[in-house]
């Protein structure tokens, strides 16, 4: 049978990236996206904004909700200090078979922990199950109506401390407009928005950057 997009997308990186050179598998997965076929990647514009606030950060803990091909997993484990970890969420498990390899040929495996499962099933069971306490860094990246209510699930379950930055992905496209007002109007974030465009298109889109004040 025909094979998946994120199939043939891996199948990308494996022709055209170099093992073990994370830069490689970015270029490779933006080449694909922008000549071949579209995907809900962050991208090379958004992924720009992302590494700086990465760097800014410097996050021992990280945590990524939706993983899908594993393209901003890499971006950000190829960033992070040694001894550094990324825990990152993907409901799909054919998304999630194909994350894991597209990070093995980055050579980023040892920073990072791919779990398939619902972000609301997860977040609460962070700290038995993983011995994190806080997180330094959150990606949000995963189903649009999820960011609000597993933003207070995090909160709820002290997975947030003072400095924890949210970032958040397609803040206008598809949009979220209930946490954006949410982390906008509360006296617990302090947020900003970074204008940009929708993956590998001139819609906009942006990432909105919300720190907890605690
Ligand atoms: O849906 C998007 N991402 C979410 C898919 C995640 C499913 C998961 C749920 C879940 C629950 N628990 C744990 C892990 C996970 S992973 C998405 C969509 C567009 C887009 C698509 C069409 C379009 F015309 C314009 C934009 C662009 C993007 O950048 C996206 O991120
Ligand atoms: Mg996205």
């Amino acid at each position: 049978t025909r094979s998946t997009r994120p199939q043939r997308l891996l199948k990308a990186v494996q022709k055209h990236a170099t093992r073990g050179d994370p830069q490689s598998v970015i270029s490779a997965i933006d080449h694909f996206c922008r000549h071949s076929e579209w995907a809900m990647n962050i991208g090379d514009e958004k992924g720009s904004i992302l590494d700086s606030v990465v760097s800014e950060v410097n996050p021992e803990k990280v945590l990524e909700l939706g993983t899908y091909c594993g393209y901003s997993t890499v971006r950000i484990a190829r960033l992070l200090p040694p001894g550094a970890r990324l825990i990152t969420l993907e409901f799909n498990a054919d998304y999630a078979a194909i994350a894991r390899q597209v990070i093995i040929w980055a050579g980023l495996e040892d920073k990072v922990q791919l779990v398939e499962g619902a972000s609301e099933d997860w977040i609460p069971r962070m700290k038995e199950h993983f011995g994190i306490e806080t997180f330094d860094f959150v990606f949000l990246d995963h189903w649009k109506d999820r960011y609000l209510p597993d933003t207070k699930l995090m909160e709820d379950c002290g997975l947030l401390r003072k400095g924890t930055v949210l970032l958040a992905d397609n803040v206008i496209c598809p949009g979220v407009p209930d946490y954006l007002a949410y982390v906008r109007n509360s006296l617990s974030y302090k947020s900003c928005y970074f204008k940009s465009h929708l993956e590998y298109t001139k819609a906009e889109d942006g990432l909105e950057k919300s720190v907890f004040l605690g």
